[in-house]
């Protein structure tokens, strides 16, 4: 078997228990910046492709790979794997549903916490020799504990849920929105109220994005509804920079619509310095915190994504249907 790797080598080589792989499976690397000449030409024969869990795998690549069996994402999200061409090629298409939530929920705590504590600022401050709290001028401000925030999550699944049982351990109010509302049940056990989407933008302190890209999500926090948020409030987005329009978040913090914003994933990826959110005047400056996309990143995440990807591919090469399919073969 011949395995396409479209991500990191040196993270395979880290997390992967060789002593499992057979000894005639071959692996191709590539990074995940490559050109689709280059993919096809050292692996137009391969089984099966690893990608990481933005980068793009698309028609064109499917359809000139004609052994493929499976394009197996490196994490939870695929928006970049054109799922649509996999299927009508018979190639199942896999996640690694619900394997990193945990470590993601942690990261968008992290977010909130820092924004609400002006981390990156005071950082700044006692650089600049102005430690202690009388040379701290945005004491005076008010500081909101995390326990007060009423926290609003959208897009309620692993991760949504993963971070609605770690705020409840720091006593904040949470409320969700999701397409398909939890039983009664389901919602004491979690703590979270359901809200509708417009309810939950303008009460809630924090909002916290946990949507996967689908054409409906695309731009789902755009002007508008950036518009209905209280001007205290924090956008926190751990998901996906496509779900915010990010000229509209740009704005929204330029013009005090919001407070300010938590952003591990941009629009696009790899992030470029035009992004208009790199590009905030001064004033903005400590208003927007950014961390590189780790968010699913832990060395506990990386060892059960890739046990889970090779129990899968094993499967496949069985001639077994693999776990976690997302593409409805
Ligand atoms: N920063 C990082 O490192 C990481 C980022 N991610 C991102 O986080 C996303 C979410 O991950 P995860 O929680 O595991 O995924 P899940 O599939 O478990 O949850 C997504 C939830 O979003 C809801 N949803 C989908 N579409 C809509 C919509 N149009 N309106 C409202 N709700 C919607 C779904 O519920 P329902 O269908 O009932 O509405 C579902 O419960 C991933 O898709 C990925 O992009 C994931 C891992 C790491
Ligand atoms: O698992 C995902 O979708 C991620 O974004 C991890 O980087």
């Amino acid at each position: 078997m011949k395995v396409l790797v479209l991500t990191s080598q040196k993270r395979i080589e880290k997390y992967t228990d060789f002593s499992k792989i057979p000894n005639n499976w071959e692996l191709l690397y590539l990074d995940s910046v490559y050109r689709e000449e280059e993919a096809l030409r050292i692996g137009k024969t391969a089984d099966f492709i690893i990608v990481d869990a933005v980068s793009p795998v698309s028609r064109n690549l499917i359809e000139n790979m004609p052994n493929l069996r499976v394009i197996h994402s490196e994490g939870v999200g695929f928006n970049g794997i054109d799922t649509q061409a996999a299927r009508k090629a018979g190639v199942y298409v896999c996640n690694n549903a619900s394997l990193n939530s945990g470590a993601v929920a942690e990261q968008a705590i992290l977010l909130m916490l820092a924004l609400l504590r002006r981390l990156r600022e005071g950082d700044s401050l006692v650089r600049q020799g102005k430690q202690g709290q009388a040379k701290i001028p945005f004491i005076l401000n008010g500081i909101p504990e995390l326990a007060s925030c009423h926290v609003g999550i959208v897009g309620f699944g692993s991760i949504g849920r993963a971070t609605a049982k770690r705020l409840a351990a720091f006593g904040s109010k949470v409320s969700y929105f999701s397409r398909r509302r939890l039983s009664e049940q389901e919602e004491n056990d979690f703590g979270a109220e359901y809200l509708p989407l417009d309810e939950l933008a303008a009460s809630c302190d924090i909002i916290s994005l946990h949507l996967p890209v689908t054409p409906d999500t695309i731009g789902f926090v755009d002007g508008d509804f950036l518009k209905k948020m209280k001007p205290s409030a924090f956008l926190i987005n751990t998901a996906r920079g496509e779900i915010v329009d990010q000229n509209a978040l740009a704005q929204a913090l330029e013009d005090g619509s919001i407070a300010g914003a938590g952003l591990d994933t941009l629009d696009p990826e790899p992030a470029t310095l035009e992004n208009p959110l790199l590009n905030l005047s001064d004033s903005c400056r400590y208003r927007v915190l950014f961390s590189p996309h780790i968010g699913g990143t832990t060395d506990d995440v990386f060892y059960r994504l890739h046990r889970n990807i090779w129990n899968n591919l094993f499967l496949a090469a069985q001639g077994k249907r693999p776990n976690n399919i997302v593409n409805g073969i």
